[in-house]
């Protein structure tokens, strides 16, 4: 029996499928013109080279404020030997940009005149031919190159075609893009209201993101309806978008081996597969095509894979059709904050956010599955791990290249330690108050970002490390892990911390002695987290062993993801912030108000950054939004407790 499951051609690196799709399509780069407005070429490119049709200036023309003169009466004048001048006859008053009067050749600026009455002007100095003068011609003559073909236009360039008398230009059409969603689970937002949405359905966001790439490319494009999992169906839409006037038809979806993924067979069916599968991660299964001698590339769907898929095969062709050289990135050399392994073989796409922390550039990664679109929105960079290296040592010197411009990256406040919704709060306020100000923040737990204070790698970290002999909190874990380094701790916030149990508290969970019920399922927080640490101390105090606890080893990294476990239902109560309940809807029981603090280096307590940092928490629009959220305390709040 014939398998319904695909296998992958051998997969191609990077570089070389690269050549195979720009070797099966040597003639792209000749799309004929489109005739635009001068003003409307911008952003776009020209099919031919442009002459200009006038002269700018078209005549000669006065610089400055002054007065016109024939530069050669005036010589030999000097202070000691000053001339005088008749208006109407020697001299004649002009503003910048009149037409030099017949006969004149420089300007004198008002300035340098001594004006002895209404007709009589006296000079001290004399004037050489042309000064002040901008000649005919000065800036454009008619008849030069003003732009040669290919030359992609600025908002710059249309002050120039507009000047050199040039009002509509011959611009290379834009190369169309047909883009085909493909699914039996994807729904299309504009149809379907979100509350009809049910589980293993799926937002069609991918058609956008492409169209929107396509678009910032130079293209434009047609989202075709989503076509569900049928090979018949796929097959049709794109042999009727290969014969209609598309250049390029991208699928999105289907990719890879599962029983329900067709491109491939459609792609073999009308044409010709040129690869299937790629040494790159994210972006493995991409599906390179050749169908009625037009390029059809089968984008994976996961959103990150597609992203890179189109970066790496789509963008080049588009650039090459607009006779555009491929943009490249700016790379910077960065120093990665922990050690990150890859995969031996395929090449990994691996967005970082970026932050300058001393006098070096740091990169923290971010999370690495190609279905996390916030891990390429949320990323200044991208380091690029090669196929032959098995990762990328800590405090590694490596290549990133850039997302963002630099300068942003310069001026951003790196927080690694435990998660805190109210940091976020902090983040949109800095950006509200001080445009240029970027706090990024990596969740990693307490613990974490004492250690990465330590290694160096953070201007802060938010900790709420609570002291189980003396009831304090952070105080004496600095002192213990950071002992050579000096640090401050200002209180951010204090917070209730407690149980997170489904809506109506189905299974009456009362407090911490509950989670010893056979019935109730419980998610732990990492172990490093001042969550875990907090849950310990309570178990001890009341004399329960973590065995007891059904669920203890099952752990999450931040509140939201228990609160998640909760609402999902694979739980029935988990340890967390209030926040975290409230923005599920879920029930709440109190168990302890914690005090959350941010530790600063003292190296960095006085920077400017800093400075604003901490006048923004202490400002009433800060902490009211704080206690919007509810189950926070801002009584402490900006308080210097070292
Ligand atoms: N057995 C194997 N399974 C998978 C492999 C593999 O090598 N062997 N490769 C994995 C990799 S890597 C990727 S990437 C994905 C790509 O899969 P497909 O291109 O076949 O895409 P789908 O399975 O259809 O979808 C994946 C994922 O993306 C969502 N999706 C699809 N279209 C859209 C859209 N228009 N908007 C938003 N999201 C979309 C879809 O619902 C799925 O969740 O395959 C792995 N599997
Ligand atoms: O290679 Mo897939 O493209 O990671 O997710």
């Amino acid at each position: 029996m014939k398998s319904k499951r695909n296998v992958y051609l051998k997969m191609k690196p990077l570089a070389e499928a690269r050549k195979i799709l720009s070797d099966a399509f040597p003639r792209f780069g000749t799309l004929e013109a489109e005739t635009v407005p001068a003003p409307d070429a911008a952003g776009r490119v020209l099919a031919e080279p442009i002459f200009a049709s006038v002269s700018a200036p078209n005549f000669h023309a006065a610089a400055m404020d002054g007065v016109a003169v024939k530069a050669e009466i005036t010589f030999g004048i000097s202070e000691t030997r000053p001339g005088e001048l008749i208006i109407g006859k020697d001299a004649f008053y002009v503003n910048t940009g009149h037409v030099l009067p017949d006969g004149t050749n420089a300007v004198i600026m008002v300035e340098h005149l001594n004006v002895l009455d209404e007709d009589r002007v006296e000079i001290e100095a004399p004037a050489f031919p042309w000064q002040n003068v901008r000649r005919m011609g000065e800036d454009i003559v008619a008849t030069e190159l003003l732009f040669s073909r290919n030359h992609r236009v600025t908002p710059y360039c249309v002050g120039a075609l507009i000047e050199g008398g040039v009002f509509s230009v011959p611009v290379r059409r834009k190369p169309r893009v047909m883009v085909i969603p493909t699914g039996s689970e994807i729904v299309d937002w504009r149809k379907t209201p979100i509350e009809n949405v049910t589980p293993g359905q799926v937002l069609d966001s991918n058609s956008y993101v492409l169209g929107k790439l396509t678009e910032a490319c130079g293209g434009e494009f047609v989202r075709h309806e989503v076509v569900r999992d049928d090979l018949g169906l796929i097959t049709q839409a794109v042999e009727e978008a290969v014969k209609g006037n598309f250049d390029i038809v991208l699928t999105v979806g289907g990719s890879s081996a599962g029983s329900e993924d067709y491109t491939r067979e459609m792609m073999a069916d009308l044409g010709e597969v040129l690869v299937h599968g790629v040494t790159i991660m994210p972006g493995k299964p991409v599906l390179i095509g050749k169908i009625g001698n037009k390029p059809v590339l089968g984008m994976p769907g996961y959103p990150v894979s597609m992203i890179v898929a189109f970066e790496q095969f789509v963008r080049p062709l588009i650039c090459r059709m607009l006779g555009q050289p491929e943009p490249e990135p700016v790379k910077i050399p960065v120093e990665t904050t922990r050690k990150l392994p890859s995969r031996l073989g395929v090449e990994e796409f691996l967005r970082v956010r970026l932050g300058k922390v001393g006098d070096r550039i740091v990169a923290t990664s971010l999370p690495r599955g190609a279905g996390c679109i916030t891990s390429i929105t949320e990323a200044d960079g991208i380091i690029r791990i090669p196929a032959h290296s098995e990762g990328i040592r800590e405090h590694e010197t490596v290549t990133a290249e850039l997302l963002r411009p630099l300068n942003t990256i310069r001026n951003t406040l790196v927080a690694v330690g435990s998660h805190d919704n109210t940091l976020d709060v902090l983040a949109d306020q800095l950006r509200a108050d001080h445009g240029g100000l970027t706090l990024s923040s990596s969740h990693v737990g307490s613990m974490g970002g004492l250690m990465a204070i330590k290694r160096g790698v953070c201007h802060l970290a938010g900790s709420h490390l609570l002291d189980t002999e003396d009831g304090s909190y952070n105080l004496s874990w600095v002192k213990r892990f950071l002992p050579e380094t000096a640090v401050r701790i200002v209180n951010l916030v204090f917070r209730e911390q407690g149980l997170i149990v489904a809506r109506g508290n189905p299974k009456g969970i009362q407090g911490i002695e509950d989670l010893a019920r056979e019935d109730v399922r419980f998610m732990n927080r990492q172990s490093g987290s001042g969550t875990r640490i907090l849950l310990d101390y309570r178990l001890g105090q009341i004399g329960m062993a973590p065995a007891s606890v059904n669920g203890y080893a099952t752990e999450e990294f931040t509140h939201m993801a228990v609160a998640v476990a909760v609402l999902s239902g694979s739980v029935d109560v988990g340890l967390g912030i209030y926040a975290a309940a409230k923005a599920l809807n879920l029930d709440f029981i109190p168990v302890v108000t914690e005090q959350y603090d941010l530790i600063i280096p003292e190296e960095y307590f006085g920077s400017e950054n800093m400075r604003i940092l901490l006048d923004t928490i202490n400002t009433g629009a800060f902490k009211s939004r704080v206690e919007a959220l509810g189950g926070y305390s801002t009584e402490k709040t900006g308080e210097i407790i070292l």
